[in-house]
């Protein structure tokens, strides 16, 4: 029951209020001055205190002090309103002008006991969401996770070059953004490059500039992306797909600091941290000569291994809540809830394209749905991929599961890109494997 401390000298006004409130419900204690209220307010504490601004001993403003945490409500005649308004400035909650009616006074009373409410249980929210999830949106509380976020506190402060590692869709790009926010770098810009998606050709001079005339159209000279996140951080995904070429002007930047554009002779020196990601095999690319070994033995002294999401069981249903929530953010819709069903089938899923996968279901069934979450909504079965008897996805697997993952956030012409066919070759495959394609409005 809420205990509210009523102060005002006249004892009519008092025992009126109290009536009042004790119909409602509230429990309510009294004091005649500024002297008795800070008494029991040593005693007790209250939910709120209602107090006239002016006392015998003293303004009600100055019990503000000792109210710490609980709301003060003023009450006061029409010619101080100015002095309750000061009174706000001070730190009350609210005021109200004496003659009040009772509705007046208890939808008052009301809405300042739910505010401060509201304004704990954020607070809580808060220090809670801090503790269990110390990176902004990275939810997950299962070991592989803890570990991962224990690893990234320690070494986001520091200049080491990083590797993250692990499946497509697993929260790596997240992990390289924690790294450069927690790091001193984070005032200077991080520059983000997928080097899956420039195309060969064009990967030297866009990772490390070009002068004028190095190659026929090169008509003025070109910054790079490198220089570009000089005195920040350097987001290399897919470092697997650099051209031997640009593997050595990478290491050369690593160890030396230095950078040499596309047909320049001199060197320009460039601080940058290197945080650089790949779902590849390098270690069987190092054997097979596709991947320099001394560019590796630069990159594997610190790895942050990011689990599969079927490897991670209780995440689930947070991760699955959480998207929810960002969901009908975006989409402004009221929050579903997931059937019984519904998260049964989030728990049974193999998750081939792991976290994406999942957001993506879960903002595809926000659009469709009406007030629940049925697995249905959420068509899984589509996604799920099929291995043959030696574990390994089939040829077709791959492309199905690569068109299901990535066909919400791709183009067309740079999902076929990533598959290496053509756009014509892509339609057709799709259709013959019936693949449904996502709608327009729905990208
Ligand atoms: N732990 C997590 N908590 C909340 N959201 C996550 C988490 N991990 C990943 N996500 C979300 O999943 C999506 C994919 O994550 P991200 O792009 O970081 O994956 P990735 O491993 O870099 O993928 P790719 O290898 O395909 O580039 C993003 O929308 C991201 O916000």
């Amino acid at each position: 029951m809420r205990h509210i401390l009523i102060v005002d000298d006249e004892a009519v006004i008092r025992g009126a209020l109290r009536r009042l409130l004790e119909r409602e419900g509230y429990r309510c204690a009294e004091a005649a001055d500024l002297g008795e209220a800070r008494e029991r307010c040593r005693d007790t504490r209250f939910d709120l205190i209602v107090c006239d601004l002016r006392l015998p001993d003293g303004e009600g403003i100055d019990l503000l002090a000792e109210a710490g945490e609980t709301p003060v409500l003023i009450m006061t005649s029409y010619a101080s309103v100015r002095s309750a308004v000061e009174a706000m400035r001070l730190g009350a909650a609210d005021y109200i002008a004496k003659p009040f009616d009772h509705d007046e006074m208890l939808m008052m009373v009301a809405r300042v006991l739910r505010q401060r409410g509201l304004e704990r249980e954020n607070d809580h929210l808060r220090k809670d969401l801090a503790q269990i999830y110390p990176i902004e949106g990275m939810i997950g509380r299962s070991p592989a996770m803890a570990k991962v976020c224990a690893t990234l506190a320690k070494v986001a402060p520091t200049d080491t070059t990083v590797l993250i590692r692990g499946e497509s869709g697993t929260g790596k790009e997240l992990v390289a953004r924690a790294l450069h926010a927690k790091s001193p770098r984070a005032g200077v810009p991080l520059v983000s490059v997928n080097c899956a998606s420039i195309p060969e050709t064009l990967l030297e001079s866009e990772l490390f500039g070009h002068e004028k005339g190095a190659f026929t159209g090169a008509t003025s000279s070109h910054r790079g992306l490198i220089e570009a996140a000089d005195g920040g951080t350097l987001f290399l995904d897919e470092i697997g797909e650099l051209t031997t070429a640009a593997q050595s002007r990478l290491l050369r930047v690593l160890q030396d600091g230095e950078i040499r554009r596309v047909g320049a002779t001199a060197s320009r020196t460039v601080d940058v941290r290197l945080v650089a990601a790949t779902h590849r095999d390098l270690e069987q690319m190092v054997r097979e000569g596709s991947f320099r070994e001394d560019l590796y033995y630069r990159l594997e002294v610190m790895q942050i291994h990011l689990p599969p999401l079927r490897e991670r069981g209780d995440d689930i249903p947070l991760l699955a809540e959480f998207h929810l929530e960002q969901a009908c953010k975006r989409i402004k819709k009221p929050r579903p809830a997931f059937t019984p069903e519904a998260l049964a089938a989030l728990q049974r899923h193999r998750w081939p394209g792991n976290v994406r996968e999942l957001r993506n279901a879960i903002e595809r069934a926000v659009i469709l749905a009406d007030d629940a979450i049925t697995p249905e909504l959420l068509a899984l079965h589509a996604a799920a991929g099929r291995r043959d008897a030696t574990g390994e996805l089939s040829l077709d697997d791959y492309f199905q599961r690569f068109v299901i993952e990535h066909q919400g956030t791709l183009t067309e012409t740079e999902l076929a890109r990533r598959l290496g066919i053509s756009r014509k070759a892509l339609w057709e495959r799709r259709a013959r494997m019936g693949i449904p394609r996502p709608r327009a409005d729905s990208r």
